[in-house]
């Protein structure tokens, strides 16, 4: 019978209960309550048949589902049924649960129940009763069973025995005794359900083989596993030892030679170790050595100590006293550059008042100059008038004489020289202002030729012919002086005038008429075409005085700039600079009055000799060029090289690229210019001396350079021994 947890309960059944079969036919399974319904239909007393209706009613109240057992809280159902507690209905349950599985089958109800019926009926002994009733079940149950066992004859010993070896009940029994004892109640009982009894028997007996059989093959099969488990596991055990064993060798050889590696080491360490040690004995000898050593230069150095201690003393004492002549050298140094001072600004402003005088002379002068080139021409035609007259009063007397004789020259040969060269318009100047030929204007203003002036033979005209000189030194010091201030003298005659009279030739010159000078103005000054430089002379004389030095190839546009910045107006088809020539121009930077003394210097290259000597003085200089035409720009690095040669780079320079208003001509990219001013270190402008833009701008910055580059050198002096840093000129 199967419990309601699926367990197989195999329990003593009591007399009169049914068997596993259905009311009709085998194998269908009964409902509990059915089994209870069959023991109704046995004989039973009609108290009993009481107590079995009593216990189904109680059985279905309890198992309200119909699961077909009953569980512990079931049992409190009937706690309105009966005059019993939920604790007495506990206890019952407990009783009545025989198997104690906590559930009640209607077997176990109905059997307990009929128990704790009789004892309902004698309450007086309950306990003892159901005792009773117990032992007396048990009684029954066992004289039942001896009695069966008693009453069994031999021959139902045979049969049983029979039918359990043929059913072979020895290997799955262990004890027959129940089967036995049922066999024969139903023998006895129920003889008809003896052949159903058997055959249940041996289905379940070949069941319980079969189960045995698989039981067994299974116990067989799990042995064999089992063995080739344990076969396996030996064979991997001795594998492990095998490997255990072989990890242990190298293990064992690894250790060994690590051993013998970590003792070489350790070997070597102790070697290092000992060689150190010595290295420490020797070092420690030697520096106890020192120890003594400097134990004893220690006595020395405290003795030479005192010493110096003592000469510290007269030191102190000497650099007092020489602290005292620095103050006083500094006041006399103080008062020497106050003076120095007032000196430099008196000279500066006597040189301001030279220049601006030579200004005005050089103006004279060219006024001069033009007149007497005027004049000079005039003279000439008139000359050539009277020589052409002469020479046709000699052809008619030459002709009178001998018509008969050959015809000569031609009308153009003075322009013409021995060799036949057409005489060039410089060579004609040269003769008019008898410069001797191959010579430029030196320094001092003499020509250069290859004997000293004033040392050779003195020429037909007198003494050397003294052509207008004007001294203008930049070297010693710029003091330009006159010479033998000739503006005032008359002019000597023209030397053809001479050289016509040396070859005697005859014939009227008209005696030109004495030079009128053009008027001069009240200072002496002729007033002639060109305009002196307009500065702005502000009443007070300048503050600062600069001298700037013009350099660049020729026809760059220094000479056309130089009017710009002076006089504001541009002259086309300018002759080109013959030696030097200088402007003074007056401009206000930072409310301070600084006169610029520009050097306007000659571009082609026979004056380089002269440009060179002005750089010494410059305190700075400007080199230009054309940027409409590429040579003039790679000139440039040349004329800085030559302006560092004679100066260094403690002067400022400022690099000018001019004729921007040709830009469609230009030729060097701005940022040429500009590089190449970075590399140097210059001031850089592009600028056009015809449209003005950029003239005055780059002038004044460099002018406002100058004057702060004065200023820091000026404090400088004044703290003592602090030379000048020269400033970056354009800031980069
Ligand atoms: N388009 C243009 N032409 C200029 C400019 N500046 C000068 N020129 C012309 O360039 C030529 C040379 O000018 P100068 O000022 O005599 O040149 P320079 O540097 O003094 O020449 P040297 O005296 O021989 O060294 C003249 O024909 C000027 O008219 C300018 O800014 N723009
Ligand atoms: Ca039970
Ligand atoms: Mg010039």
């Amino acid at each position: 019978m199967a419990a309601p947890d699926g367990r197989v309960v195999s329990r003593p059944q009591r007399l009169g209960q049914g068997s596993g079969r259905g009311p009709k036919g085998r194998g269908a399974c009964l409902h509990p309550l059915d089994s209870l319904e069959q023991k109704e239909t046995q004989e039973q007393t009609p108290g009993q048949l009481d107590m079995l209706r009593k216990a189904q009613e109680f059985f279905q109240t309890c198992d309200a589902e119909g699961k077909g057992f009953i569980a512990r809280k079931d049992m409190q159902r009937l706690h309105k049924e009966l005059p019993l507690s939920l604790e007495d209905l506990e206890d019952v349950f407990d009783a009545l649960d025989a198997d104690g599985n906590g559930y009640l089958t209607p077997e176990e109800f109905t059997t307990g129940f009929s128990h704790f019926f009789f004892s309902q009926n004698n309450p007086s002994q309950e306990d003892a009763g159901e005792q009773v009733a117990q032992r007396h079940e048990e009684k029954v149950y066992q004289s039942r069973g001896n009695e069966d066992l008693g009453d069994m004859g031999e021959d139902e010993e045979a049969q049983f025995q029979m039918l359990m070896d043929r059913l072979g009940a020895q290997k799955v029994l262990e004890d027959e005794s129940d089967v036995k004892q049922l066999w024969l109640q139903l023998k006895k009982d129920e003889p008809h359900l003896l052949s159903n009894f058997e055959d249940f028997l041996t289905r379940i007996f070949s069941q319980l083989q079969e189960a045995h059989e698989e039981k067994n093959e299974l116990e067989y099969a799990l042995k064999r596993k089992i063995a080739a488990y344990d076969e396996e596991i030996q064979h991997l055990y001795e594998e492990m030892e095998q490997q255990i064993k072989s990890e242990k060798e190298q293990f064992l050889l690894k250790d060994t030679e690590r051993f013998q590696a970590r003792s070489q080491e350790l070997e070597q360490k102790l070697l290092c170790k000992e060689q150190e040690l010595e290295q420490l004995t020797q070092k420690q000898k030697r520096l106890e050595g020192q120890c003594t050593a400097l134990h004893h230069d220690k006595h020395e150095t405290k003795a030479e100590n005192t010493k110096l201690k003592l000469t510290n003393q007269e030191l102190a004492r000497e650099l007092e006293r020489t602290s005292w002549e620095l103050q006083d050298a500094q006041q006399q140094l103080e008062s020497l550059q106050q003076e120095a001072c007032k000196l430099h600004q008196e000279k500066e402003m006597e040189v301001y008042r030279v220049t601006e005088s030579l200004q005005r002379e050089k103006a004279g002068l060219l006024k001069q100059l033009d007149f007497l080139r005027e004049r000079n021409k005039h003279l000439r035609d008139e000359r050539d008038i009277c020589f052409q007259k002469n020479k046709a009063a000699k052809a008619n007397t030459a002709a009178s004489r001998a018509s008969w004789k050959k015809r000569s020259g031609s009308v153009i040969g003075k322009y013409v020289d021995g060799r036949g060269i057409l005489r060039s318009q410089s060579e004609e100047e040269e003769e008019v202002f008898s410069i001797p030929r191959r010579s430029s204007l030196g320094l001092s203003g003499y020509p250069l030729t290859e004997e000293e002036p004033g040392t050779g033979e003195p020429g037909p005209g007198g003494p050397y012919p003294r052509p207008l000189r004007r001294i203008i030194s930049i070297e010693e010091d710029p003091l330009p002086q006159l010479l033998d201030g000739s503006f005032e003298q008359p002019l000597s005659k023209c030397p053809e005038e001479e050289e016509v009279s040396d070859q005697g030739v005859q014939g009227q010159i008209q005696e030109a008429p004495p030079l009128k000078l053009t008027p001069t103005s009240p200072r002496g000054q002729p007033v002639g075409k060109e305009a002196v430089c307009k500065e702005e002379s502000s009443p007070s004389a300048p503050d600062r005085l600069f001298k700037i030095v013009f350099v660049g190839n020729s026809a760059v546009g220094k000479t056309s700039f130089l009017r710009r910045f002076c006089e504001d107006r541009f002259s086309p088809g300018m002759a080109a600079t013959v030696g030097i020539d200088y402007r003074v121009k007056t401009v206000n930077v930072d409310d301070s009055q600084v006169a610029l003394q520009l050097w306007d210097t000659a571009g082609q290259e026979r004056y380089r000799c002269i440009t060179q000597q002005f750089f010494r003085k410059a305190d700075g200089v400007i080199v230009m060029y054309d940027l409409t035409d590429k040579q003039s720009f790679l000139s440039v690095r040349r004329w800085l090289s030559s302006v560092e040669e004679a100066v260094g780079d403690r002067v400022p320079v400022l690099l000018l690229g001019n004729k921007l208003d040709n830009e469609k001509e230009r030729e060097v990219p701005r940022g040429l210019g500009e590089q190449l001013a970075k590399d140097n270190n210059l001031i850089f402008y592009e600028c056009s001396a015809y449209s003005g833009h950029n003239t005055k701008e780059s002038l004044l910055h460099l002018a406002r350079f100058l004057k702060e580059q004065e200023d820091t050198v000026r404090e400088d002096t004044i703290q003592v021994g602090h030379p000048a840093k020269k400033k970056s000129c354009c800031g980069w």
